[in-house]
């Protein structure tokens, strides 16, 4: 196999990460040639309402996946946020790359932190989560829906519609944006989205060859983080209509596991963590959930998405 073509969005934190695969697989494997297709998804194309509204799994990567089915492309790098828990029949996530900065950035014209906007300040950020979190710690603020990509969102903030904004370090750091962040938020402040700062290599199941050449893109370490983050969101079947947060950290072999569910006022709020060796990731996440349902999650789960 000398050619690989990558199934990728036409974004630019898309067009980022698909080169940025690109290029470590042809250093990794000499005389391999790896090319883009680019392509406009579903989730490209609604711009206006907020994703938790539109709903639907996977909005950003059905197009590509259909690329992969047709044959037309091998490959197709996700963040790994994006990437819906349960993936279609005939798909998988092969390789897991080293985490990047897990953590939600605090961007502002006028403000170096959170602690520094005065009560009334309007926050925008995209998802339930950040703004379930800003509102429990930050009861003054105005938390408002911000979409639109990376650079939308910075010019949305600079026309002075917001006075700060919430999204990925991630996100801004791969687009050359770390300048523009004030100050990052710690995991306790908010804890990131599950998968926050991870690719996710995906390719049609049972391709052995091109598994093969993928392989060494593989962070064993962050897959085991990942793989509990995600076993935990599986088993709460939230999706982005909820406001859920799951972040794991290994250190010395052992995995620590947090998560949250609330509602999107941040009045309710349950909390749970856990450790567990790292070969016993998926039990983890689970454990995690389980322990969350128990305190009542799973009822506040189900009003949240009754109301979609
Ligand atoms: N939902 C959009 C999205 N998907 C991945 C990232 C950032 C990069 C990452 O988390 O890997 C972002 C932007 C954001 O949330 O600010």
């Amino acid at each position: 196999m000398h050619k690989l073509i990558i199934a990728t969005r036409e974004s630019q934190l898309a067009l980022w990460q698909a080169h940025h695969i690109r290029d470590r697989l042809e250093a990794l494997h000499p005389g391999l040639a790896v090319e883009l297709l680019g392509m406009t998804t579903q989730g490209d194309q609604i711009l206006d309402s907020p994703l938790s509204r539109i709903g639907g799994k996977g909005l950003f990567v059905k197009e590509l996946e259909q690329a992969m089915f047709e044959g037309r492309a091998h490959l197709a790098v996700h963040s790994l946020k994006d990437v819906p828990m349960d993936l279609p029949e005939g798909f998988e996530l092969v390789a897991i790359g080293k985490r990047e900065d897990p953590r939600d950035a605090f961007v502002s014209n006028k403000y170096k932190s959170l602690a520094e906007l005065p009560p009334g300040a309007r926050v925008g950020t995209s998802s339930l989560r950040r703004q379930a979190q800003l509102r429990a710690k930050h009861r003054g603020l105005v938390v408002d829906t911000l979409r639109g990509n990376v650079n939308t969102r910075l010019r949305k903030l600079d026309e002075g519609q917001y006075d700060a904004i919430i999204l990925a370090a991630a996100g801004l750091k791969r687009l050359g944006f770390a300048k523009r962040i004030a100050a990052c938020l710690s995991p306790a402040e908010s804890l990131p989205a599950v998968g926050q700062g991870a690719l996710g290599i995906e390719i049609r199941a049972g391709q052995a060859e091109v598994a093969k050449l993928l392989a060494p893109l593989n962070d064993p370490i962050t897959a085991a983080c990942v793989g509990a983050e995600r076993a935990m969101s599986r088993m709460l079947q939230g999706g982005c209509q909820a406001p859920i947060g799951g972040y794991c950290v290994e250190a010395d072999g052992r995995l620590h596991l947090r998560g949250f569910v609330a509602d999107l006022e941040g009045v309710r709020f349950y909390h749970a963590e856990a450790e567990a060796d790292l070969a016993d990731a998926e039990a983890l996440g689970q454990r995690v959930a389980a322990d969350l349902i128990g305190q009542g999650a799973d009822t506040l789960l189900a009003e949240l998405i009754q109301r979609h």
